[in-house]
């Protein structure tokens, strides 16, 4: 596997319409997405452009979200994970638990339609990273 594009930066908060007016109105953020629900990822999501990649705004849906632990310990939200792309998920899963990181269960679609994996943070100096396998259009 070979490390790609840092395709966005997911950040936790516990209310996306106000992170949302954090990053138009104080970071000047121009081009900002209509959130959406990921049910199968227990998340609220919108993206916020940057002019080389993404911030991902993510927020808890519903009761087994896997980001309430960390609102818990982060109220105000923060930094949650960075995200890689990968070319191929499988392989890439594949490779990592061979080399004895822990992939955080299966591939499920993510955000951008295509395929993710999460690395623990534990596995990866205390970051948690998610691999996305790069969108046959090439992405945004
Ligand atoms: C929409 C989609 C997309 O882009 O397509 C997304 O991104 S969805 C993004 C949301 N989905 C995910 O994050 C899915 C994968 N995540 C998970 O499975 C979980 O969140 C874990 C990473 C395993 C953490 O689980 P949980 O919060 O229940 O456990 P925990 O609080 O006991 O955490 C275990 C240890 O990991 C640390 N820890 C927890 N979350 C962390 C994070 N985001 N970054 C760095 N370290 C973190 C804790 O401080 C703790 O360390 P100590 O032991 O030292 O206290
Ligand atoms: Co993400």
């Amino acid at each position: 596997m070979t490390i790609g594009r840092l395709n966005h930066v997911g950040v936790a908060t516990p209310s996306i319409e106000k992170s949302i007016a954090l990053y138009r109105d104080l970071m000047g953020a121009t081009k900002i997405h209509e959130p959406f629900d990921l049910p199968p990822q227990g998340v609220r999501v919108c993206f916020v452009d940057t002019p080389n990649s993404q911030i991902e705004l993510i927020e808890p849906l519903g009761e087994n979200s896997p980001i309430l632990k960390f609102l818990e310990k982060n109220p105000l939200g923060g930094q949650h994970h960075v995200c890689f792309e990968v070319h191929d998920i499988h392989a890439a899963k594949a490779e990592m638990e061979a080399k004895g990181a822990k992939v955080l269960g299966e591939p499920r679609i993510g955000a951008h339609g295509t395929p993710v994996i999460f690395v623990h943070p534990k596995d990866m100096g205390g970051v948690l990273v998610e691999l996305m396998e790069t969108p046959k259009d090439g992405g945004h």
